[in-house]
């Protein structure tokens, strides 16, 4: 487009030169706020409660705000408290309500100290911003209590709406909302950096929180690009997901969060596995579902079944293309039922469990009928899951392999490299390609494979190149050399489970080749930093998160329960506002307990990074664009001058025509 039609059609937005002004105070008033805070989680793994929490605590950011605002008025214990209230107002109110001898007057001071909260929050917003995160009903209350100056009427103007809301019966619903709204308006952009799924009991919740937000950019994990994978009906993608499922016990996200039908599995796997008590597929996980609270020993007949269907359409997919070179993970051509023994990669172990009926020696990747019934009945419920294929749709429109944000570099999981520190050549899906170059090629292809497949028949065969990721070598997602599910399943020998880490690893302690990734993403390596997950820090052998000197964070802490006996601790998340780059290292997140009471444990917070002066959103990469903006309207502004486009005014309205 020539750049007179684009400002033709700027100019039907700002018709004439007092819109244009207008507009330009209003963008350059932004440009000369601070930059919002931006918050970083990884590996989530389902785990939406401890999520929740370190959401809307914002990494001690809130607590910090009370204790700036109530320090010297408040004793600890009730600054404690405040802190819960915005933490988990339901429940707090729950128990307030329960215990308060007069309800109403502790609602009254509740409502009073969030405001305040609210107001210290905010301030780094444009009014119309804030107004904008404002909820429907309540927020206008809020507006009006927020921006209330303090003189004797307005002071009595703010106790009438309190007691107003009091006498109505809204203070619930208000104090939750006020609560709700600091937490949006503590952090103003999330970044998540992979792994939602899997493991822990609730990714959908997480899901849909994120889809609420109004911020928010994900780095596909692993665990991400799967479950993206079964969304287009590729058979390896969905038998892993499904078995990882099971074997978490995680019943109730899969049949209730997403409708996923797994009536087909339980059924088949109680014909097939009846009288075996599949003792190597227990459970991990023996929490119990709410919903569907299938018994151990049938969740343990499903876990064995989906992985033999695992392992088989693994093996078909991997014989189909021989380009993936991942001929040594074909392991069920290497069992020998008579001897009860398994060759793997040259030598012969026995095997735990020798009951495989559905495995026919001739031709070990073939699925039963029964298998066969199983696959084809979770294609369809997944693939026509439209909660599912939502939550899919959003991990696209939101999310990306890698991402630059304000001079940083956020990928899941690695940049492939030889062992010597030079990017590695990497040929996938037929294209090579190395360093930053090989994640825009990927990334592309991944929304290739999704948006525009050559025909939806080939979708499902397609998205192969998602499975790839999930566990292939030179996946950037996986960054091991090969995923031992397996070994683990079937052979005792624990040294056959071990699976390598990549180069990479070892190599991004050191400083240059940190700076030579960030360089190579066009990115400033004296401002900006990586962020990294994946890999648990495993901090009680004393790892450090922090890598290359600090040019690079890894924040996987192990948000995940499963493994924070591997970290000892509960999760790294970290925080980026306009003055420094913080990260915090939290302990577990302890779930509300029976009696009613909750512990918070404030996290340990170490600033990685001091910025030389307050960074304002001028010099984010919004303010670029904004500032692209003001040129583009000041452009507008010297048509206009000229006459090259006309000014437009309405014909009856507050404007006066100039001619
Ligand atoms: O401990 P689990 O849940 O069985 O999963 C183990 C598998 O998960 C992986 O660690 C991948 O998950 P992460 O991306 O969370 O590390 C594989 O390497 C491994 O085979
Ligand atoms: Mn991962």
């Amino acid at each position: 487009m020539s750049n007179n039609k684009y400002l033709e059609m700027l100019a039907q937005k700002y018709p004439n030169h007092r819109s244009v002004n207008a507009e330009i105070v209003n963008l350059r008033a932004i440009l000369a706020l601070p930059k919002g805070t931006e918050y970083f989680l990884s590996d989530l793994h389902g785990e939406y409660d401890a999520f929740q929490y370190f959401v809307r605590s914002a990494s001690g950011t809130i607590k910090m705000k009370i204790d700036e605002n109530f320090g010297a008025i408040l004793s600890a214990t009730d600054r404690e408290q405040l802190a819960a209230l915005i933490y988990d107002p339901i429940n707090e109110l729950k128990r307030r309500e329960a215990n308060e001898a007069d309800f109403n007057a502790w609602c009254s001071s509740a409502i009073y100290r969030l405001i305040i909260i609210c107001r210290a929050v905010s301030n780094k917003y444009t009014r119309s911003k804030v107004r904008r995160i404002l909820p429907d009903n309540t927020g206008y209350i809020m507006d009006e209590l927020m921006f209330a100056d303090d003189d004797d009427n307005r002071q009595k103007y703010y106790q009438e709406i309190i007691d107003s809301v009091i006498e109505f019966k809204i203070a619930k619903t208000l104090i939750t909302e006020i609560a709700n709204t600091i937490s949006e308006l503590a952090v103003d952009h999330l970044h998540i950096i992979g792994d939602i799924f899997d493991r822990g009991p609730k990714p959908h919740r997480i899901m849909d929180f994120l889809m609420s937000r109004r911020s928010v950019d994900i780095q596909w994990g692993n665990h991400d690009v799967v479950w993206m994978g079964a969304a287009c009906g590729n058979r390896p993608c969905i038998a892993n997901i499904i078995r990882m499922n099971v074997s978490y016990n995680n019943f109730d996200m899969l049949e209730y969060g997403y409708g996923i039908n797994l009536r087909p599995l339980a059924t088949r796997a109680q014909q097939i596995y009846g009288d075996d008590p599949c003792t190597g597929f227990m459970p991990h996980v023996l929490e119990k579902n709410r919903f569907d609270p299938i018994p151990e020993e049938l969740a343990a007949k499903m876990h064995k079944m989906i992985a033999i269907i695992q392992f088989k359409v693994e093996g078909q997919t991997i014989m189909n293309h021989p380009e993936f070179k991942l001929d040594h993970r074909l392991m069920l051509d290497k069992i020998n039922l008579d001897e009860g023994t398994v060759n793997c990669y040259g030598e012969v172990y026995p095997i735990k469990d020798t009951n495989l009926p559905t495995i026919d020696p001739a031709d070990p990747y073939k699925l039963s009928p029964e298998e066969e019934e199983v696959m084809v009945a979770l294609e369809a419920s997944i693939t026509n899951s439209k909660k599912l294929q939502e939550h899919i749709n959003f991990l696209y429109t939101h999310g990306a392999l890698f991402t630059t944000y304000n001079g940083n570099l956020l990928f899941h999981g690695c940049i492939p490299f030889t062992e010597d520190g030079d990017f590695m050549e990497v040929t996938i899906a037929g294209k090579t390609n190395h360093g930053a170059g090989l994640m825009r090629q990927l990334d592309q292809e991944l929304r290739e494979v999704y948006f525009n497949p050559r025909c939806e028949l080939d979708k499902a065969d397609a998205a192969n190149l998602m499975w790839y990721l999930w566990l292939g070598p030179d996946s950037p997602l996986f960054g091991k050399d090969k995923m031992t599910t397996f070994e683990r399943l079937f052979i005792a020998d624990k040294s056959t489970h071990k699976e390598h880490t990549v180069p990479y690893y070892k190599l991004i302690k050191n400083k240059d080749i940190c700076i030579k990734i960030i360089r190579d993403f066009d990115l400033d390596p004296s401002k900006g930093i990586i962020l990294n997950g994946h890999v648990p820090v495993k901090i009680k052998d004393g790892e450090s998160p922090i890598k290359g000197e600090g040019k690079l964070i890894v924040i996987d802490g192990g948000i995940s329960k499963a493994y924070q006996k591997t970290t000892g601790i509960a999760g790294y998340t970290f925080i980026f506002n306009s003055w420094f780059m913080a990260l915090s290292e939290h302990e577990p997140y302890h779930p509300l307990q029976p009696d009613g009471t909750q512990e918070f444990n404030n996290p340990n917070i170490v600033t990685t990074h001091t910025l030389p002066a307050r960074m304002l959103i001028i010099d984010t990469d919004i303010g670029k664009v904004l500032q692209s903006q003001i040129d583009d309207l000041q452009q507008l502004n010297a048509e206009f001058r000229k006459g090259t486009i006309k000014e437009v005014y309405p014909k009856r309205g507050k404007y006066y025509s100039k001619n």
